[in-house]
């Protein structure tokens, strides 16, 4: 064997050390628990599906950054890269008999092509929940204050919810009669917020200049109730208006919640997929470059896969999480073992009694495996930390 070689892991993953490994699992528990508070169920699909299914709704802003190979029959496969396609797959074929609404939760790896960094790789963690099958705007806050209690429950106090509505710019864009092409870019520019490209875009357009401004306000109209008012009058086209008015019945209900405090409007969140078709939103929190949460209603994937039902749902990436908390100084407290079991030659059966007997108390014990000396075994619990030495002597 070659003895300069260094295994690498590829471009984009991670190995969670144990430690990162805990707290993942004590963040995902708490989500769960909240998540199954609220009604909802756990469901596991394929790490791998079609690339067809999973190309539908999606568009091409995020097909370029999936993996994509090939099974024995040449047909193309893709790693999900997120778990909306497959439980809305899921739901309109094994699910489609079911009463509705249905509530579903996952916490799962996806797999998306990005520049890797801190926060951001190509495998990466998510918990979230689709709601399917009810329209207008009780799921929809169910689901926004559904994100709120997920962040509170894993610790963050810190943080904000901006609360946009596709159809607010989709209004403009019908009414501004650019091509699709055109409009795609317009809104590609908004999505990464490149305001500069987005200026040249709207002067090469052709567009009256006071439709110009307008679309260029966009991405600077957030705030409180107020700016919804302010927006109502930017606006004449009823599609917009319908958007602005869903988006304050929205909010209402979130008053009743408790959580509204939490929530902003920002008119211009253009998520990157293009499954969305009503209210999207998106959580923040200082420190942070990315969006820790983001979700919204998606009202035409399940038609395409088969049975047409409204759905709103949202996603948290749990690596963003954990950076979020440690960079706000609010650890994830990971326990240590309690008992470190170690023995003189000849007693190993007892040790493996004393451990059977420790663990059957639920406490962690760890079994030396082989007889060490007092002193060592002394020295071992001092640096690793356990809470307690037996010595089987
Ligand atoms: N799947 C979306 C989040 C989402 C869930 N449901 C609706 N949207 C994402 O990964 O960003």
């Amino acid at each position: 064997m070659n003895k300069n070689f260094v295994p690498q892991i590829p471009y984009g993953t991670r190995d969670l050390l144990p430690r990162e490994a805990k707290q993942k699992r004590i963040v995902e528990g708490a989500l769960a628990q909240v998540f199954s508070c609220w009604g909802y169920d756990e469901i596991v699909t394929p790490t791998f599906e079609y690339m067809e299914t999973l190309a539908v709704g999606t568009g091409s802003n995020i097909q370029q950054h999936v993996f994509k190979f090939f099974d024995k029959n040449n047909r193309i496969l893709a790693l999900r890269p997120d778990m909306t396609t497959p439980i809305a797959r899921v739901a309109a074929t094994r699910l489609k008999e079911m009463p509705l609404p249905l509530r579903l939760f996952y916490l799962t790896n996806v797999f998306r092509h990005e520049q890797a960094q801190a926060g951001r790789q190509c495998e990466f963690y998510q918990a979230g929940v689709e709601l399917l099958g009810a329209p207008g705007p009780a799921a929809d806050a169910e689901v926004v204050a559904l994100a709120v209690e997920a962040m509170l429950e894993a610790g963050l106090t810190n943080f904000q919810i901006g609360l946009g509505q596709v159809d607010f710019i989709n209004g403009l864009m019908a009414e501004s009669q650019l091509s699709p092409e055109r409009q795609q870019q317009i809104k590609s520019a908004m999505v990464t917020r490149d305001l500069v490209g987005l200026g040249e875009l709207l002067s090469q357009s052709g567009l009256k200049q006071a439709a110009q401004e307008l679309l260029k306000q966009i991405p600077l109209l957030h705030g409180r109730e107020d700016m919804l008012s302010r927006a109502y009058r930017l606006v004449s086209n009823d599609l917009s208006r319908a958007a602005l008015d869903n988006l304050a019945d929205i909010h209402k209900l979130l008053a009743g919640y408790g959580v509204d405090q939490y929530v902003n409007f920002d008119l211009g969140i253009i998520r990157d997929f293009d499954y969305y078709t009503g209210m999207v939103f998106e959580g923040y929190t200082p420190g942070l470059g990315f969006p820790l949460c983001g979700g919204g209603r998606y009202d035409t994937m399940l038609a395409s896969l088969g049975v047409a039902n409204p759905a709103t749902g949202f996603a948290m990436g749990i690596e963003r999480m954990l950076l979020a908390l440690e960079r706000q100084g609010i650890g994830v407290s990971v326990q240590g073992k309690d008992v470190y079991i170690a023995w003189t030659e000849g007693k190993l059966a007892q040790a493996i009694e004393a451990a059977n007997q420790c663990r059957r108390q639920r406490r962690r014990a760890e079994l030396a495996l082989a007889a060490e000396p007092r002193a060592v075994a002394e020295a071992v619990v001092r640096t690793r930390g356990y809470e307690e030495l037996i010595y089987i002597e």
